[in-house]
């Protein structure tokens, strides 16, 4: 039987996937590699129950994609990869679905790299090296943007003039592959409800939330970039223009000083002056940790009233990230004082989300599940769907 490999390179880390080709793809292992700013790597995989770790002796991203391939050539176990999945960040106005990534593709996925500049050039060079390691394969692109490509122009655009919009600086929403998961979710766990009206909180290292109605994205808190929105792990989420007109005029700071300021030092860790990791935010007793998780919690609050403003009222809130998943202490705080809105929390659930039957870890008119997402899945089931 052939294989398909999950790639799915991030910021800082890339995480892998490998199946069994098929419709419901078997997951034969998983794996990461995180800490790719070090000169030290850790690559860590799972197959069944065993887990090998291994420290890498070089930095960056096209290292970690050769210790990858290497780590994964056991588990083939001489089957041949006939699909390479990729995730892609940035698909542009025009992919609303996976696509065989081509030469030809390629370049033209170059021009969204300002667009998405942590995400985007790593995605494409993980394409060109699976290019290389498996040249007979297919490689296959499942954007973070399609989910949301079929917005009503009003959720699409700036209020800027009309040229902008046509060259492309439209409201993009990402975390596509993750919702299109928690949709698939729903409709698995109660598969009659088809006009659910829904928030998803994507909370991780970045983090968003998705209004989806119909298993259709609807809204989405990033906008452009991957800036916008939620404060994230260390990207600034909604901001007034006017501060990047300050910074540029009054500050003296150049484009990419600005840049470096709102993607890498800026949210959590920029608020706290001690991290991005909730874990660390949640444990310390310094006033600036404190201050930075209300910050946090307070813009989820904040749109997920918008959300349901958009929705028409809500019947289904879900939380999911590594932040979504993991702290309770972080669900509890954005639904508190929220039976307003039908919301409220069952505090005992909400401690054991994952042994509640569907997640279920609320006792109000708004069913709150805690769901774990899987982009890999959604892009094993793509790359699995363009070998039949
Ligand atoms: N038990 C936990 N409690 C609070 N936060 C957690 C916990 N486990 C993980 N996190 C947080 O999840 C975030 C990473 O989420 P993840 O979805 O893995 O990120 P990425 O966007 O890199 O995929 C970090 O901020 C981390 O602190
Ligand atoms: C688009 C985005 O923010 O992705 P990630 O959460 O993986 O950084
Ligand atoms: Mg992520």
């Amino acid at each position: 039987m052939s294989c398909v490999l999950t790639l799915n390179a991030g910021s800082s880390s890339i995480k892998f996937g490998v199946y069994n080709a098929a419709p419901e793809p078997d997951l034969l292992a998983v794996g990461l590699v995180e800490k790719l700013e070090s000169a030290t790597p850790h690559l860590v995989l799972h197959q069944g129950s065993d887990t090998t770790e291994h420290t890498l002796s070089e930095g960056g991203h096209d290292a970690a994609v050769i210790a990858i391939l290497a780590a994964v050539t056991p588990v083939l176990a001489g089957r041949k990869v006939a699909a390479v999945g990729h995730r892609i960040v940035h698909g542009g106005p025009d992919h609303s679905g996976p696509a065989r990534v081509t030469p030809e593709m390629l370049a033209d996925l170059e021009r969204y790299v300002p667009f998405a500049p942590l995400h985007q050039p790593h995605n494409l060079s993980a394409v060109r090296a699976a290019m290389v390691a498996f040249p007979d394969a297919v490689q296959v692109g499942c954007f973070d943007t399609a989910f949301h490509r079929g917005h009503p122009f009003v959720n699409d655009t700036f209020a800027l003039p009309r040229r902008f919009y046509d060259k492309g600086v439209r409201r993009y929403g990402f975390h596509g592959l993750s919702y299109d998961f928690i949709s698939g979710e729903l409709d698995r766990i109660d598969p009659d409800d088809h006009h659910r009206r829904t928030i998803v909180c994507h909370l991780g290292n970045g983090a968003s939330l998705c209004a989806i109605r119909g298993g259709r994205s609807v809204g989405s808190t990033m906008g452009f970039s991957a800036l916008d929105g939620l404060p994230m792990g260390t990207r600034c989420g909604q901001i007034d223009p006017g501060v990047v007109l300050y910074l540029l005029d009054q500050e003296g700071m150049t484009s990419s000083e600005i840049s470096g300021l709102l993607y890498k030092e800026s949210g959590l860790k920029g608020m706290s002056g001690l991290s991005n990791d909730m874990r660390e935010l949640l444990a310390s007793d310094r006033a600036e940790a404190a201050q930075a998780v209300d910050y946090f919690v307070f813009r989820i609050r904040r749109e997920i009233g918008a959300m349901a403003a958009v929705l028409g009222g809500l019947d289904t809130l879900v939380f999911c990230g590594g932040i979504g998943e993991n702290a309770g202490e972080i669900r509890a705080k954005v639904c508190e004082g929220m039976d307003w809105l039908g919301i409220l929390l069952d505090r005992t659930a909400n401690e054991t989300p994952f042994s509640q039957p569907g997640g279920v870890v609320s006792e109000g008119e708004v069913t709150v599940r805690v769901l774990r997402t899987d982009e890999e899945r959604i892009i094993a089931r793509a790359a699995s769907a363009a070998l039949e």
